[in-house]
């Protein structure tokens, strides 16, 4: 009897990317490269290159690369590091059947060199797990695009598919909110913050399933329509975890962090909103940044500290940044979990 050829499932995690180093002339690099994909700046290439040269490069880079000094460690980026160990505890509990591979669509490891991995691997299939929990062109699709490109050039192409989207996750909700309960049981909270990384309103219209999405209460649920509405999909995780979190819909906000240039981005804005709170009564603030599973300048910096500088002079008492999944045991499993039922 003919037994069926069963070879090795290729898994490729993807995170966005980080600089080499914390120096200007890496942070510059690695913001050029982010910034010149039309996925993330969706201008026409002549003014998106002008916008680089003329503001990102000269001003925008030094400025960036302060920050990312704050944020470096002994380790490197967090982003970076936080990848590496979620690669080898998946590989650690996946075992030999599954080979895992790590990339950053932009600066090292490449997603070239994971694909190539993988390829050296002779996998049969490949899982693309984009390690952005809500779907957004600027972040998953442009992933996809890459991975795509690359492929499309191999003499043998081999199955791939994409977990485009795991806002609604169930291993993802249990395990973020496990990490805020925690948080709870130490102290009282008065309320949460859900704050993610912000995109241009135009990103989700042109998103938009034959005009669907409006920026409004088509957001108030989660459905084949909206699917890959970046602002729902923000919504749907916030609403599963209050629910995990026990929380009333008054003891939590959505917000949007990050902007970046003129055009309106989705509000409300996190640092605008944050302002208000004391004056309501609110000291205490758990804030989550669910975008990210893995710390980063946004988590750490952004939410952690400037954003809790903001709030204590504004008359705050209390505001406590959940850290990111990085590589819990809890979270490890979640991802086996969403690699095995894929
Ligand atoms: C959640 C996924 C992300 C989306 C969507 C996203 C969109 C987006 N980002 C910018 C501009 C910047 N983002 C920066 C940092 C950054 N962004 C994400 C993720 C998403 N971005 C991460 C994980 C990080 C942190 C990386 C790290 O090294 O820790 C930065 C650089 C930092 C800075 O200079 O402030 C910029 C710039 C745009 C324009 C955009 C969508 C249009
Ligand atoms: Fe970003
Ligand atoms: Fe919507």
């Amino acid at each position: 009897m003919s037994k069926k050829a069963t070879g090795k499932i290729g898994v490729l995690l993807v995170n966005l990317g980080t600089p080499d180093s914390p120096s200007t002339p890496d942070v510059r690099k690695y913001l050029r490269e982010f910034l010149l994909d039309k996925r993330v700046i969706d201008i026409n290439a002549v003014a998106r290159y002008a916008l680089i040269n003329g503001v990102i490069a000269p001003f925008r880079a030094p400025k960036s690369a302060k920050i990312y000094k704050e944020l470096w460690t002994e380790r490197g980026s967090p982003l970076l590091y936080h990848g590496l160990d979620l690669q080898k505890k998946l590989q650690a509990s996946l075992g030999d059947r599954y080979h895992v591979a790590f990339g950053m669509r932009y600066q090292s490891p490449s997603i070239k060199a994971a694909l190539e991995e993988l390829r050296e691997q002779s996998v049969d299939r490949i899982i693309v797990l984009p390690l952005f929990p809500q779907y957004a062109s600027a972040s998953t699709g442009s992933v996809q695009d890459k991975v795509m490109e690359i492929v499309k050039d191999w003499w043998v192409i081999p199955n791939i598919s994409f977990i485009s989207s795991f806002c609604d996750d169930p291993g993802f909700i249990k395990s973020f909110a496990e990490l805020g309960k925690q948080h709870m049981a130490k102290d009282d909270y008065d309320f949460v913050v859900f704050s993610y990384h912000g995109v241009p309103e135009r990103h989700v219209l042109k998103g938009s399933d034959k005009g669907y999405c409006q920026l409004g209460a088509c957001c108030n649920t989660y459905n084949k329509r909206n699917k890959y509405c970046y602002r729902a999909s923000c919504y749907a995780t916030s609403r599963l975890l209050a629910a995990e979190l026990g929380l009333r819909e008054d003891q939590y906000m959505v917000a949007f962090q990050s902007r970046l240039g003129k055009d309106p981005w989705l509000t409300p804005y996190t640092d605008f909103i944050l302002k208000d709170l004391p004056a309501k009564g609110i000291k205490k603030v758990l804030a989550y940044s669910p975008a990210f599973v893995a710390d980063c300048l946004e988590t750490t910096i952004e939410v952690g500290e400037e954003f809790k500088e903001m709030f204590l002079e504004a008359g705050g008492e209390k505001w406590q940044l959940v850290e990111s999944l990085n590589s819990e045991p809890m979270w490890v499993e979640a991802v086996k979990e969403m690699v095995l039922q894929h």
